[in-house]
Parts: C-alpha cells; sequence; structure tokens
C-alpha cells in the first residue's frame, strides 16, 4: 500500500511504564517521518504542559493526534479531541493499555502498533463514543472531564488512591502492595446509583462504569461494553467475603464474573454515583475527583485511527 503524507502530532509520555518504555516515543516519530509523514513531536516535563501543547498544536487540525502512553495518555488525547474531526491515534506504551486492547490495537508490539497507525491514517476514522464525567468542587464550581475506557468509583479506586500516596516502592510492586493493604480491610459501602433515573439504593464493594471493556491491563470487567452503542456499562459488585472476592478476581480477566448472582451488570446512557464515605474517582487510570459525580455517554463524539 502507498502512504499518503499525513500531519501528525505526537504527544509522548516518556514516564509510562514507569519510564520503562521510554524509547517507543522516539520510535515512533522516526517511523512515522520515514514514511514521509509531517511529524510535529512533543514532549514536556508532565502531564499538564503536555496537555497545554497539545492542545495548541491540535489548534492547528492536523490529520492525527497520536498519543504515546498508556490510559492516562489516551485521557489526554480524547478531553482534547471530543468533538472535533482530528482523530486520535494510540501508540500503547503504558502498563494497562486497556483502550488499546478494547480497539484491537497491538498493545505489546511497537512495530506492529506504527504499522496499525499507518494503515489507519490511510482510512477514515472509526467513530466512537466518550464519557463525559461532571462533577461539583470543593469551593463549589462545577467541573467535566472526558473517558474513553473505564471509571472506577470502588474498591479499585481506592487501591489506586492508596497506590498514588504511597512513596515506595516506584514500580508496579506499589499497586500489589496497596491492593493487598485494602484487601484486609475491605468493607462494603453504602451506595446510591442513579440508572437513567432509576435509583438504586445498595451496599457495594465496586462500581465501575465501561465505555470500553477492561481496565487494569485486561480486566473485563464489562465484557459485553460496545464502544458505539450510545450506553455505559455498568458494574456493581455486591458485598463479599475476602475469600469470594479472591475467587471472583481472577474470573474478571475472562469476563466471566458477571454470571456471578452478586455481580450486577446494567446499561444507562447516564448514571450518578454518590457514596457515604469519600472516595476518590479514577477514569482511564487518572485522578478525577471524589464521589458524587455523574457520567454521561455522548454518542459518537470521538473518532479513532484503529
Ligand atoms: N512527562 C510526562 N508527560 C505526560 N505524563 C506524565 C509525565 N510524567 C508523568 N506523567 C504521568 O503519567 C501518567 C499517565 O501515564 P500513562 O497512562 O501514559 O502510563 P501508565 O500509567 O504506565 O499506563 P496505563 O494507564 O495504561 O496503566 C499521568 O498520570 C501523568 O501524570
Amino acid at each position: 500500500m502507498t502512504t499518503r503524507p499525513k500531519r501528525v502530532v505526537v504527544a509522548i509520555n516518556p514516564s509510562a511504564s514507569f519510564g520503562s518504555s521510554r524509547d517507543v516515543g522516539p520510535a515512533v516519530v522516526q517511523t512515522l517521518r520515514a514514511l514521509g509523514h509531517e511529524v510535529t513531536s512533543l514532549t514536556e516535563p508532565d502531564f499538564d504542559s503536555l496537555m497545554v501543547s497539545a492542545r495548541a498544536a491540535v489548534t492547528s487540525r492536523p490529520d492525527a493526534l497520536v498519543v504515546v502512553g498508556g490510559d492516562g495518555m489516551v485521557n489526554l488525547g480524547t478531553n482534547l479531541l471530543v468533538g472535533t474531526k482530528v482523530p486520535l491515534g494510540i501508540v500503547p506504551s503504558g502498563t494497562g493499555n486497556d483502550m488499546a486492547r478494547g480497539l484491537g490495537i497491538p498493545f505489546d508490539d511497537t512495530e506492529a502498533a506504527i504499522r496499525h497507525l499507518d494503515a489507519a491514517l490511510q482510512r477514515s476514522p472509526r467513530v466512537i463514543d466518550a464519557a463525559r464525567i461532571r462533577w461539583t468542587d470543593a469551593d463549589g464550581s462545577a467541573s467535566e472531564r472526558w473517558f474513553a475506557c473505564a471509571l472506577s468509583a470502588g474498591f479499585d479506586a481506592i487501591v489506586n488512591e492508596r497506590a498514588n500516596l504511597m512513596q515506595h516502592p516506584k514500580g508496579p510492586s506499589r499497586y500489589i502492595l496497596a491492593l493487598l493493604a485494602e484487601l484486609v480491610g475491605l468493607t462494603p459501602h453504602r451506595y446510591r446509583v442513579e440508572l437513567d433515573g432509576e435509583a438504586l439504593e445498595l451496599d457495594a464493594l465496586m462500581v465501575s462504569v465501561g465505555n470500553s471493556v477492561s481496565l487494569g491491563g485486561g480486566m473485563k470487567i464489562t465484557p459485553d461494553a460496545a464502544l458505539d452503542d450510545g450506553l455505559l456499562d455498568v458494574m456493581i459488585v455486591k458485598p463479599l467475603s475476602r475469600l469470594s472476592f479472591l475467587r471472583i478476581f481472577p474470573r474478571v480477566f475472562q469476563g466471566t464474573h458477571t454470571s456471578d448472582p452478586r455481580v450486577v451488570m446494567r446499561r444507562a446512557k447516564r448514571v450518578r454515583i454518590e457514596v457515604d464515605t469519600e472516595i476518590v474517582a479514577y477514569a482511564d487510570g487518572e485522578r478525577i475527583a471524589p464521589l458524587p459525580l455523574e457520567v454521561e455517554v455522548e454518542p459518537g463524539a470521538l473518532r479513532v485511527l484503529a
């Protein structure tokens, strides 16, 4: 296939995968240039600065914004591109890479991911849904942020928050330590979950909202989620003993946990989540805000190269 040159902005997170994949960004830029594309490469010292420079670069209406990193970088791209015609390309170099998994982008082979991207640049982008989160900040101001993949508002969000607050260890083992620490104190909380206006009041361990299928590196929390059905899939895990939790947990990698009667699966366009304690929600692996918050799907809001 002959490649038609495109104008591509590449936003790179050199810290993805705890810095172990920092060669991926330069390789992507080099390969895309060798294929004849006009590439603007962006790397900044932190996420917020990258957001600023990528936002400025997107105003020149490139043919694509390509993010190199994990789901956090997909989140950055999603927030810049929703509602625009500029498509999002992904070269996964993160820890979980769940959005790439959901889109069928090779997530463990950079060269294959670049070939996939180059081929997709020559076709019309795929149009998928995005989810808008709205919440009220402590000062009373209204905030919003988009996500592409999944939002967590229960046990996994609590583990994420604990891991983020830990200074040591620096690598992925901090998540395992945080998980073990939270598992010891595993307690359900009282949630009020509104699904398109229908209120459920229940004790739960996990409440997650999926636009895509998985989070945390292939944990298929919402295995039947479709990225273009105009709906969000909601998974609620009712109270379980530690032992039952540990028994069900491995089944999430196949998505077969949903057959357990203590796992509730629902679909809705709009989901409001409230809880009786302080839990900070995470979406696409990024820290969002303490509950309560509301999530609404915006059908067809994002174009992706996949
Ligand atoms: N220079 C930087 N540019 C962008 N993000 C950065 C940078 N340094 C640190 N980060 C942090 O990286 C996080 C995003 O990481 P990313 O999702 O790309 O990789 P990951 O966490 O390894 O993968 P995954 O989310 O798929 O598990 C953001 O929370 C951001 O704050």
